[in-house]
């Protein structure tokens, strides 16, 4: 089970790695002021079951046949539960950023030693600087709240009854001690949170109890059905693209974009200015940048102006244009943004209109700008000294071969698809393969899953002509910055009054 930002995809997977049947449902997210960004827990685990039943009815998989589940989750979110495991308050997710007087705090008080510990800067997006907002603005809640989940582990208590989260995932609340791989003491203590909040940690591999009795009559499912640990979805990803080795990066498009490496030795540190995970791979580690509007920024351009349209009529418009777009560039900081630049208030533009300008040259300057943004992050990879001979591109973004070939000319590296762009879903299910025994390790589950699909190759002159754009293209966060501040604080002042 994968479940992103924008839907749930639940994908039936066979002992030698076919995906068999998928199903699907959208829900969706609540956006009620400037940098908030909610949804309720509910809506996961409703859609979440519309998809399986749809598969045990559309599909025909009977619940018998169904041997293993794990999940794969969009990351960070904040489930707070009460005495009796019931939700109190909407989820607050990885693209809220309403808690930068938190992520302040936490530094003011712990700086350099909150980095050791937990490899990461405290940003906006994570979990930790959402729960003391929940203490600060709203201390009766605060007061209630008996246990934190992350979305995935919230949906796998519905079905199990049972509480855990998995270490890639705790990792993403920068609470965990890396280096101890325990919940960490001293920053609990340093901000007055109960350790009894924090649930139990698991391996992604590890049994994490079956489906009970209440879920086998919502779902259909059965309990004999196992379900395990899971991942954080960009580490999911990372399992289903085959990414075992430092040389090859993952491209995702999903809500969020991201640009992976593995990482095989917990010593290495980006001192936050990277993130920096444990792997949904037992004792394996990974980094990565993280675009917080990739794909989000295409579906509100479409949405916005290409309502009625198809999806991919749309995208694939943008190959009427030019390399360039015609002389037009777009910065995907419509929510604010995560890397490189850690700014919250930040938002997005479009610079160089022109009167000559169409419809699709805005398509391909959005398809553009968030490829340049990955480029940042590249950038930041070959400064420490990274190499790398293959780009995996998973998510949504993976349905057009136009983006990939982007891709291959932006990066000047070679591009690979799946044969299914469900990275995430797949890797959570070779997750439940290698927990079920039906594989030794984690490297004999990815030589019989993991499929590539199409190879695309830089184009030289591309390649020159998009080099050009991206030294252009990096002059526009600091020469908006100060601009777009000053319009959010705006927006704020005017929605408050
Ligand atoms: N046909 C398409 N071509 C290119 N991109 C697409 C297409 N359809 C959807 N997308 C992009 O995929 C994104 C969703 O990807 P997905 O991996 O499902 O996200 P999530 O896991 O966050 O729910 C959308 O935001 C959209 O921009
Ligand atoms: O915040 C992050 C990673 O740190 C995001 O990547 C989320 O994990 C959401 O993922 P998608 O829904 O975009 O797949």
């Amino acid at each position: 089970m994968d479940l992103g930002t924008s839907a749930v995809k639940v994908s039936a997977v066979t002992q030698s790695g076919e995906i068999i049947a998928q199903e699907g449902m959208d829900f969706p997210l609540n956006q009620p002021k400037p940098g908030y960004a909610e949804q309720n827990p509910n809506d996961w685990v409703n859609a979440t079951t519309v998809a399986i039943v749809k598969l045990i009815l559309n599909d025909s998989l009977k619940p018998e046949q169904i041997r293993g589940i794990s999940y794969s989750g969009q990351m960070h979110g904040l489930v707070l539960l009460d005495e009796d495991n019931k939700v109190l308050r909407p989820a607050m997710l990885w693209n809220d950023t309403r808690s930068t007087k938190q992520r302040e705090e936490i530094m003011a008080k712990m700086g350099d030693r909150f980095v050791e510990i937990t490899h990461n800067q405290p940003l906006e997006g994570f979990t930790l600087p959402k729960l003391l907002w929940v203490k600060e603005n709203q201390p009766e809640i605060f007061a209630k709240a008996k246990t934190m989940l992350l979305p995935k582990d919230y949906l796998r208590f519905r079905m199990t009854g049972k509480l855990a989260i998995d270490y890639s995932d705790a990792t993403g609340t920068v609470m965990l001690d890396v280096d101890k791989q325990e919940w960490s003491q001293e920053i609990l203590d340093a901000f007055d949170i109960p350790a009894s909040l924090c649930p139990p940690l698991v391996r992604s591999i590890d049994n994490t109890g079956n489906i009970d009795e209440w879920y086998s009559m919502y779902s259909g499912l059965s309990t004999d059905t196992v379900t395990f640990g899971g991942g954080a979805d960009n580490a999911c990803g990372a399992v289903g693209a085959g990414i075992d080795s430092p040389s090859k990066v993952l491209s995702s498009i999903g809500t969020s974009g991201v640009i992976l490496k593995y990482e095989p030795q917990k010593e290495t540190n980006y001192n936050g200015v990277l993130q920096y995970e444990d792997h949904a791979i037992p004792d394996a580690y990974y980094s990565m940048g993280v675009t917080l509007a990739a794909g989000f920024s295409l579906s509100w351009f479409k949405k916005t102006f290409a309502e009625k349209e198809d999806f991919t009529e749309v995208v694939d418009s943008a190959a009427k244009s030019t390399v360039g777009a015609n002389g037009l560039l777009f910065a995907p900081y419509i929510v604010g943004e995560r890397a490189p630049y850690a700014d919250a208030d930040v938002r997005g533009s479009f610079i160089g209109i022109d009167g000559i300008h169409k419809r699709y040259d805005f398509v391909r300057a959005v398809l553009e700008g968030i490829i340049f943004s990955f480029r940042d992050i590249l950038d930041i990879y070959e400064k420490e000294g990274a190499k790398f001979d293959t780009v995996v591109s998973i998510g949504g973004g993976a349905k057009s071969p136009l983006w990939q070939q982007i891709q291959a000319n932006i990066f000047n590296t070679k591009v690979v698809s799946l044969q299914n762009e469900q990275g995430p879903g797949l890797g959570a299910a070779m997750l439940a393969a290698v927990g079920l025994g039906w594989f030794e390790n984690m490297q004999e589950c990815t030589k019989v899953f993991v499929k590539f699909k199409d190879v695309f190759l830089p184009e030289e002159d591309d390649v020159v002509k998009y080099q050009k754009l991206h030294d252009i293209y990096k002059q526009i966060y600091p020469s908006t910055k100060q601009i777009t501040h000053e319009l959010v604080a705006y927006r704020r002042e005017n929605e408050e009054q």
